[in-house]
């Protein structure tokens, strides 16, 4: 019996094309009206995420009630070569102008396929919904970063509708050189009010102001709050950071594994105006708080494999006339 192919053959097949057998029967493919592909994975009740093979990006995940809780701005452009605003872009092999590259690398507005045959990964068995991504380099990304590499991005929607997204990059040079990257999961929450939302985890922390030429400063012992532009890169920043949405009564627990740094972002309303892509008051609706590796980057020898990955959950906070715990949110 035939094995399926690939996603990239089926797309490229001529249509009508027969539907794309995922290894998930909770996983379907579909053809959004862009006429780009996504993937839409299908959870307990309504829980629900899309995952585009454009950029490999998720652009929507949604809990039991069928909300929302990512940021897709109302202005994304759904053509390459702009990355989609909102979701979460992955940034490889290069965060932000952290080296030659253009701005957040090229993974983010590169065609990713479908990976049906993954090399194995421990998962837990409850969760059913899931997708397998491939990105190899073409003969272009070659000529720019000139590395081989295979990287396997698998997005993940758990039983009680937390969202998984597990990275595994490994250098496939074969002329036997190591190759650098930086990282992020550059993820965009969907908040009521920016005035009401505040970060716990990150106090204290040293960070690297990318508003003041990337100089170090260290944080004050108070939660995050948001009154103006906030473009951030927290180092060594813990594995748990909590987004309390005081209005929402919502916490969004973002836990982070193999990605040292987190960065938060926050365009406020000048920036906002001079996005193209990007509504003029939308940065009142969405934060950013990206998992990331990105003061130290990360080295593979050929043969190597590296690991990053993010779990996001959404929980309703306790927080009503006083004072959520941080503790409870942050430990868990
Ligand atoms: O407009 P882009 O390329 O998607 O980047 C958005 C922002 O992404 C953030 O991660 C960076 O820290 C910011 O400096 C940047 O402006």
């Amino acid at each position: 019996m035939a094995s399926p192919g690939p996603a990239g053959a089926a797309s490229a097949a001529a249509s009508p094309s027969p539907p794309m057998q995922l290894p998930s029967p909770f996983a379907e493919l579909v053809k959004a009206p862009s006429g780009l592909e996504k993937i839409v994975l299908r959870g307990a009740r309504n829980c629900c995420a899309e995952i585009y093979l454009y950029g490999g990006q998720v652009t929507s995940w949604k809990n039991d009630n069928g909300e929302e809780l990512l940021f897709l701005s109302s202005k994304a452009i759904f053509k390459p070569p702009k990355a989609i605003r909102g979701g979460i872009p992955v940034c490889f092999p290069q965060f932000g102008t952290h080296g030659n590259l253009e701005q957040h690398g090229f993974a983010r507005n590169r065609f990713w396929t479908i990976d049906n045959n993954p090399p194995p990964l421990p998962v837990n068995p409850a969760i059913k919904a899931f997708v397998d991504l491939i990105l190899k380099p073409s003969e272009e990304d070659l000529k720019i970063w000139p590395h081989s590499f295979e990287f396997r991005l698998r997005v993940a929607l758990g039983p009680s509708g937390d969202l998984s997204l597990t990275s595994r990059i490994r250098n496939t040079n074969t002329d036997g050189r190591p190759f650098s990257y930086t990282f992020a999961y550059h993820t965009y929450f969907s908040v009521s009010d920016i005035s009401e939302v505040r970060v716990e985890g990150l106090e204290t922390m040293d960070y690297l102001d990318n508003l003041k030429a990337k100089e170090r400063f260290t944080e004050q012992g108070d939660a995050i709050v948001f009154e103006s532009e906030v473009d951030k890169v927290y180092l060594a920043a813990p594995s748990k950071i909590a987004i309390i949405d005081h209005e929402k009564k919502r916490t969004f627990v973002v836990t982070k594994e193999g990605l040292p740094d987190a960065v938060v972002w926050n365009p406020w309303d000048k920036k906002a105006k001079a996005m193209q892509d990007f509504g003029d008051a939308e940065y009142k609706s969405m934060l950013c708080v990206e998992p990331a590796a990105v003061e130290r980057p990360i080295t593979l020898k050929p043969g190597e494999e590296w690991k990053g990955r993010l779990v996001l959950s959404a929980v309703p906070s306790s927080y009503c006339s006083g004072q959520l715990d941080p503790l409870k949110v942050l430990q868990g």
